[in-house]
């Protein structure tokens, strides 16, 4: 179902991937439509800053893309949280050997040509987008690695497998901005098209608000867009 207009007093939490930008054959090779840093500007000006990129790319990464984005940004699935004019504040209960974690990433990888690995500050992706035939492989290793890093946990998404920080989630960096400003008191929509966006979509609708699912899929959203392209348009509406 289509979603209705967004309120007034919305304050809208917004997914990256798949979401704003269109799914793309790696993750460097995503294109930022255009329009969307003005969208964006437009957006956190009418709901007087109570707009939050909430994504599991790390907030650096983020920035490259929308460098000009002046609101809230939540990175690593929730682990990693950026307010405007501040640094950002990295999870809690660090203590994991990363430079470790990408090197075996990058030893199981080489297993297999078309297999990405993408090294972030606080965890590792496997990526199997250009080997579909691959998957049930890509969950055994990641699996295996994950047996020797108990603080992190294995997230699925798109043709990869992450391991991310266990106390992580979009939803805990949902509720963690909604409950203070500019986001207070608002309620709370959030869009976003992956198995890692489901839980904030369900705290969203837990808080009065609502979740929009873009593209296919099950989804405990109440209601659901076909692409990025359908949310820019209502977006702007
Ligand atoms: O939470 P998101 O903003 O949706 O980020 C989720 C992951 O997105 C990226 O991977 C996905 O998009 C890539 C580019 O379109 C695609 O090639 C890949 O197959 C998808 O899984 C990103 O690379 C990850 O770090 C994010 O966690």
């Amino acid at each position: 179902m289509t979603p209705p207009d967004l309120p007034e007093d919305a304050a809208l939490f917004l997914d990256f991937d798949g979401c704003l930008v269109e799914i793309a054959p790696t993750p460097d090779s995503i294109t930022v439509p255009d329009a969307l840093p003005d969208l964006l500007a437009q957006l956190h000006r009418r709901l007087q800053g109570a707009v939050a990129l909430i994504s599991g790319r790390n907030v650096d990464d983020l920035r490259r893309y929308l460098p000009e984005f002046p609101g809230a940004i939540a990175g690593s699935h929730g682990a990693e949280l950026a307010l405007p004019g501040q640094p950002i504040q990295p999870p809690a209960g660090e203590g994991i050997d990363i430079p470790a974690l990408h090197q075996q990433a990058q030893d199981i990888a080489a297993a297999h040509d078309g297999v990405l690995i993408e090294p972030k500050p606080h965890g590792v992706v496997l990526h199997y987008r250009a080997r579909p035939d691959l998957a049930e492989w890509a969950q055994a290793a990641m699996d295996e690695l994950a047996a020797g890093y108990p603080m992190l946990a294995i997230q699925p998404a798109k043709m990869a497998f992450e391991l991310r920080p266990k106390d992580a989630g979009k939803d805990r960096a949902l509720l963690r901005l909604l409950a203070s400003e500019p986001f207070l008191g608002r309620v709370p929509v959030y869009a976003g098209d992956d198995l890692t966006d489901e839980v904030a979509m369900a705290a969203a609708q837990s808080r009065g608000g609502f979740g929009i699912k873009i593209g296919d899929g099950d989804s405990v959203a109440r209601y659901r867009l076909p692409d990025p392209a359908a949310l820019a348009q209502w977006l702007a509406r």
